[in-house]
């Protein structure tokens, strides 16, 4: 089954702040139409992350930095539920906090392709990222001052991730490719070239969702619903083996705010009982229901 999503244009996101409002408020997520200009310059990073996928084991290998994770990994533990179950994809990650790290990394012309590209499209995601937020945040709290600026001087910047994952015939050996998950962050800003993706929005069932060529789909994580004292909640996926599927490439914008800094939950009303909250509609929080 394929779920119907609310589908905003990137360039009227402030003009649909209601619509926005209540998709979030329904789904905690939505698509967004992309601008050609932005389509074009994020599919270029993409690109770039593929060319670099396509390198050889040992060119990989040396871009590495398994401290930070920014660069490149191999098949991993990102989200799995145990260590027998590693997702199964290789995935590339850059951070404009680490640009340091990967500077250093740096070894050809694939690499260098792939930082400058992955800046564009990071810049590009950060903006739509804080336009989204800051419209969500003025049906919160209508009439008050706009709160984040984007890049560079955006809160988000620091923290956020540009990550492409890539999933092949050899690696798609199990059904379920990465298991249901939230993400951590604030939103996540996916875009795909294949099937696979699912969303459960009622906790209970999985939906496919795979945003259109011109679309990135635009998610919830957990931070958010916390950000919003559960007005938007937090959207499980899971990544799934299809069988006309060979090879699938993803890219995400995980935007999280910068790690030094507070974050105020948004409209007012003293303190929120969220253990009140979470037992009248757990699946804000990603609980399963309660009998
Ligand atoms: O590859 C995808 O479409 C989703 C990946 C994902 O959920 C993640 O890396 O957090
Ligand atoms: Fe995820």
């Amino acid at each position: 089954m394929k779920v119907k999503l609310a589908t905003i244009e990137e360039a009227a996101m402030e003009d649909n702040a209601g619509e926005l409002d209540e998709t979030f408020r329904r789904n905690g997520c939505c698509l967004i139409r992309l601008k050609p200009t932005t389509s074009n310059v994020i599919r270029k990073a993409m690109e770039a992350s593929v060319a670099l996928f396509r390198q050889p084991a040992e060119v990989k290998a040396a871009f590495v930095d398994s401290t930070t994770r920014v660069g490149y990994r191999s098949v991993g533990i990102e989200y799995s539920q145990s260590l027998n179950r590693p997702d199964l994809m290789e995935s590339l990650s850059y951070s404009i906090k680490h640009e340091g790290i990967i500077h250093g990394l740096a070894q050809g012309e694939a690499e260098t392709e792939w930082r400058k590209s992955s800046r564009a499209g990071f810049q590009a995601l950060d903006l739509i990222f804080i336009r989204l937020l800051n419209t969500l945040h003025s049906s919160v709290s209508p009439g008050r001052a706009v709160p984040y600026k984007p890049f560079p001087d955006s809160f988000s910047a620091n923290g956020s991730f540009l990550q492409t994952n890539h999933y092949t015939s050899e690696l798609m050996s199990r059904s379920i490719l990465q298991d249901c998950h939230e993400d951590a962050n604030l939103v996540t800003l996916l875009l795909s070239d294949a099937d696979g993706l699912e969303l459960s929005l009622d906790r209970s069932s999985f939906v496919g969702c795979s945003p259109p060529a011109d679309c990135l789909l635009a998610f919830s994580g957990s931070l958010m619903t916390k950000l919003s004292r559960g007005r938007y909640p937090t959207v499980y996926h899971r990544v799934v083996r299809l069988p006309h599927v060979m090879e699938r490439k993803s890219m995400m914008y995980f935007a999280n705010p910068s790690p030094d800094e507070f974050l105020f939950p948004w409209g007012t009303g003293g303190e929120e009982n969220l253990a009140q909250i979470a037992a009248e509609s757990p699946q804000r929080f990603g609980l399963p229901k309660l009998a």
